[in-house]
């Protein structure tokens, strides 16, 4: 070999062996990619359909019609036999039902409603004159929240609005009648979170004791978000250590921040 050969030889394989390493290292979001947007393209592909239609279709052959647990329960059941979905699932949803039951909020927002898993889960606990506004970017995925919320009779409770969270938030306050928000769950796109908390902060959506629970800020991470949260003086926050939805061998994890500043 002459020494050109030796050297192109020598830097495919670091080439190859650090690309393999850092796909190791990143396993977990690698496989996040997979179960969220890569085999479920194949799978649309092959059937015809979303993972959402299919969902929504197996909600409806299976769940109660007007019970909220029920539909829980039944959107669990389909994403551990059938397919992964992303909801914020049992465990993440036992901590959100914790806050909701202590806060006993009257105006929620939720930025990233999906198929309506969390919006459900929040708005089953709410007293009769509270209220959750979720928002969903994705106009095919707002349409599946509303059926899911009408199959749990909570379309009193949830109004799912399909616009972006940033538009959203501006227009709490003149469109929504909004005055402040008891509590905030923050999941939506991950990198989507510190752009939106600072506008909820400009438009002075908080008040002293609301809370702000931030999902998946492990996988697939906000970094960003968890250093601005922590090192406000505004904030009070917990981490919990929890597993990925549906995943019983990784972990993620939320992160729970009690606003003490300024309204
Ligand atoms: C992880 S899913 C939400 C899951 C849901 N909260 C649950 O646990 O049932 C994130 C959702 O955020 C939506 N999203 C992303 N960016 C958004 C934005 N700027 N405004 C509103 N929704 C957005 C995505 O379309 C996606 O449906
Ligand atoms: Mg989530």
């Amino acid at each position: 070999m002459d020494s050109t050969t030796t050297a192109l030889v020598a830097a495919v394989t670091g080439a190859v062996t650090t690309a393999t390493a850092y796909a190791y290292y990143q396993r977990d979001w690698l496989k996040d990619q997979w179960l969220a947007f890569i085999s479920p393209v194949i799978y649309n592909f092959l059937t015809g359909t979303t993972r959402e239609q299919r969902a929504l279709k197996y909600l409806k052959e299976h769940a109660r019609e007007g019970d909220p647990d029920s539909v829980l329960a039944t959107f669990d059941e389909f994403c551990r036999t059938q397919e992964w979905a992303m909801n914020a699932a049992e465990e993440k949803g036992e901590i959100l039902d914790e806050i909701v039951r202590e806060l006993q909020p009257t105006t929620c927002l939720e930025l990233g409603t999906y198929c309506g898993y969390s919006a459900v889960r929040i708005a089953r606990q709410l007293s009769p004159s509270a209220r959750l506004i979720t928002v969903e970017v994705n106009p095919d995925y707002a349409a599946v929240a509303r059926e899911v919320v009408k199959l749990a009779g909570l379309q009193d409770k949830i109004e799912v609005i399909n616009v972006d969270s940033a538009d959203v938030i501006r227009e709490l306050k003149q469109t929504y009648d909004v005055t402040k928000l008891d509590l905030v769950f923050l999941d939506h796109w991950k990198y989507l979170y510190i752009r939106d908390i600072k506008i909820i902060e400009e438009e002075k959506l908080l008040k002293k004791g609301s809370v702000v629970f931030a999902d998946n800020v492990i996988i697939p991470g906000a970094p960003g978000y968890l250093e601005y949260i922590r090192g406000s003086k505004d904030y009070k926050s917990t981490f919990y250590s929890v597993h990925f939805e549906y995943m019983d061998d990784m972990r993620d994890g939320v992160e729970k921040s009690v606003y003490v500043g300024d309204e």
